[in-house]
């Protein structure tokens, strides 16, 4: 089957049509990577002495990667094999660049040590578990690679080109309209294939692209990974015991033990050098099953492993720094000439990325889009809103103006200002928790920056900020009977807005620090207890000196404030009585019995403004820290 699919013509058609899309295209303000032939560059990427350690929560050091030396050249697949534990996931983020925190050695490309902003741009990983916005369909998630990868090419048209040659390229083409989230595991991995693939990077990282996948699937996928790099890329994949069939499609294989490399070489050289080190794989026993079960044995002898496969390695075989030197000088003289030829530097391959508008106009298009899709993003919190709205409406039916029902008034006000809140922060969690691991690839592979990403959070979201508070408000106020006035309306309206975009901001903050599970538990966790100083459950001049401080720290005070002010402030004459003596006939009466007398509505809402200001600090520092942390 391998032969057949090796041999089909049809598939090298594809990946002709993939580099005819992507250089054929008539316009001279192309991307250089579109112009990169990969024949034109021997790309060798050697590390030396690679050492990764972590520091555990009881400050000790553990060390995952000792000493790992090996190289990639264009054109060649490799394998990076080995057990459960060995290190080859932490290689692979160490050698992709996605690791630097921990990490000592020397990395090299074309002899030249790697820069990691230029080496990112010309290289893409692909983690295991490859985030994507499960709400797209597939040929909408292209389309967004394309976008944001390559934004020189301005015409639909030669994007669409480039799209539909990739999904021919991976067998994607009856998925094209499908979700992201219907897609079968294989098609999932193959799409985040071809997510990569739009700029056709040079090197490219696969994180265990076989996981899940039954063995017809896995060696479909295996096949694209070698087709891509017999078209000159450096294709490099951690596989869990691959079958012989598809070990077979493997140009070298690395094999970890324990975090140490115990081979680096030919594939179809391992066994011979496991034999002549002592190692005798049995007849028609899988050869990758074999070198695991060779490697598993490290924390016997792993040193004498290592030592005995070096006795016999050969030229090819590369297990220390020196080999690599050696391998170096012999065989780069041609690749440096090249790479100092100017023609040749200028094609070199590169992401290129897009203005900060063209970053922020695609981010705000592609999480609407999501959100139109998303039932509890946008119908359910809609509808949620204007069906709590009648709730209250009904319940507190026209006691705006009753001096009698002043208490349930402001109880009917906080529980606007509840629901506002946690109607917005909830979602937000949700959203923001969903969408920060594909950030994160997303930032981190160069596609857009932190700050396009934070403006199109913040700015994606505002419709719904705005329709849900003016439902709600609109609704609850004519219902309840509060004041004919629209000045008086706009200014509870204004509030109950910034209440949500405060709301929607706290969900932001938690959800992407915290993730989902956290996030839920600490949003009514933490704001809860500040709701206390908000001047509704206890009066602010009743609460404890010591705690004081906190209602200045409470951001619901300020809401309930501006709220009451806006209702009861600014000379409103007094209110109708029902009975025969109302207490709070005197709206102002109502107000200083409260601590809340006084114009001060624009005070409230400067607060609440600062408020929002210091939540966008803390939600772009929590990407910061995100970012940081996957590294
Ligand atoms: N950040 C870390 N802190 C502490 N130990 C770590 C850290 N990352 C990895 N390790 C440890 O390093 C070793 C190698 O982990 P790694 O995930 O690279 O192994 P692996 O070969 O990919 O395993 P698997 O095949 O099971 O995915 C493991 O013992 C793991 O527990």
């Amino acid at each position: 089957m391998v032969e057949n699919i090796e041999s089909n013509s049809s598939n090298n058609h594809k990946t002709d049509l993939l580099n005819d899309a992507i250089i054929t295209i008539p316009n001279q303000t192309i991307p250089k990577v579109s112009t990169f032939n990969f024949q034109e560059i021997n790309l060798n990427y050697h590390f030396v002495n690679i050492n990764y350690s972590s520091k555990q929560n009881n400050s000790q050091t553990v060390e995952i990667l000792k000493d790992v030396c090996g190289q990639f050249k264009s054109g060649q697949l490799t394998a990076i094999l080995g057990p459960s534990g060995a290190g080859k996931t932490s290689l692979m983020n160490v050698l992709s660049g996605f690791k630097t925190n921990g990490v000592t050695g020397h990395f090299q490309i074309n002899g030249q040590e790697r820069h990691l902003g230029e080496f990112r741009k010309m290289s893409s990983y692909i983690p295991q578990k490859f985030a994507m916005l499960d709400l797209l369909t597939v040929q909408e998630t292209l389309k967004v690679s394309v976008d944001l990868k390559l934004p020189n090419i301005k015409k639909i048209l030669e994007k669409e080109k480039i799209i539909n040659a990739i999904l021919e390229l991976l067998n994607l083409e009856n998925s094209r309209k499908t979700l992201v989230h219907n897609l079968s595991g294989g098609e999932r991995k193959r799409l985040s294939i071809a997510i990569e693939l739009v700029t056709n990077p040079p090197i490219m990282f696969f994180d265990e692209p076989t996981s899940g996948l039954d063995s017809v699937a896995s060696l479909q996928i295996i096949t694209y990974l070698r087709r891509l790099a017999q078209g000159g890329r450096i294709i490099v994949c951690v596989v869990h015991q691959p079958s012989s069939k598809i070990m077979q499609l493997f140009d070298n294989v690395l094999v970890m033990a324990g975090g140490e490399m115990l081979y680096s070489g030919f594939q179809n050289e391992m066994i011979d050098r496991f034999e002549k080190s002592g190692f005798q794989c049995p007849q028609y026993y899988n050869p990758a099953d074999f070198v695991i079960e060779v490697a598993s044995e490290r924390a016997h002898n792993c040193k004498n492993i290592i030592k005995l496969i070096e006795q016999n390695k050969s030229i090819h075989s590369l297990t220390r720094s020196e080999d690599i030197d050696q391998v170096n000088e012999t065989t780069d003289l041609l690749t440096k000439a090249k790479l100092n030829d100017p023609v040749i530097t200028k094609q070199f391959p590169e992401k290129i990325q897009s203005s900060l508008w063209r970053q922020l106009t695609v981010l705000v298009n592609r999480s609407v889009l999501s959100m139109t899709r998303n039932l509890i993003a946008v119908q359910l919190r809609i509808i949620m809103h204007v069906v709590v709205a009648i709730l209250l409406g009904i319940v507190f039916w026209q006691i705006g103006d009753d001096a009698s029902k002043v208490l349930s008034n402001v109880s009917c006000i906080f529980f606007v200002v509840l629901f506002v809140f946690f109607g917005n922060a909830m979602p937000s969690i949700f959203l923001s928790s969903e969408d920060i691991e594909v950030f994160i690839r997303e930032h981190l592979n160069a596609w857009y920056s932190k700050k396009a990403y934070y403006m199109a959070k913040v700015i994606a979201d505002l419709p719904l900020q705005f329709i849900c508070p003016t439902l709600l408000m609109a609704i609850v106020y004519f219902m309840t009977g509060q004041p004919c006035d629209i000045e008086r309306f706009v200014m509870c309206w204004g509030i109950t807005l910034l209440t949500a975009i405060i709301g929607h901001f706290v969900g932001l903050v938690f959800g992407s620090t915290f993730g989902l599970q956290m996030g839920i538990f600490l949003v009514p966790g933490m704001t809860i207890p500040i709701m206390i100083f908000s001047g509704f459950f206890i009066r602010i001049h009743e609460v404890p000196d010591l705690l004081r401080p906190l209602c200045d720290f409470s951001f619901f005070r300020y809401t309930m404030e501006a709220l009451l002010r806006a209702l009861y402030a600014y000379k409103r004459p007094f209110l109708k009585c029902a009975d025969k003596f109302c207490y709070y006939k005197n709206p102002s009466k109502f107000l200083s019995d409260y601590g809340m007398s006084g114009d001060f509505y624009s005070n409230d809402f400067c607060a609440l403004l600062l408020w929002i200001a210091v939540l966008n600090i803390l939600l772009f520092l929590s990407l910061s820290w995100r970012v940081k942390r996957a590294q």
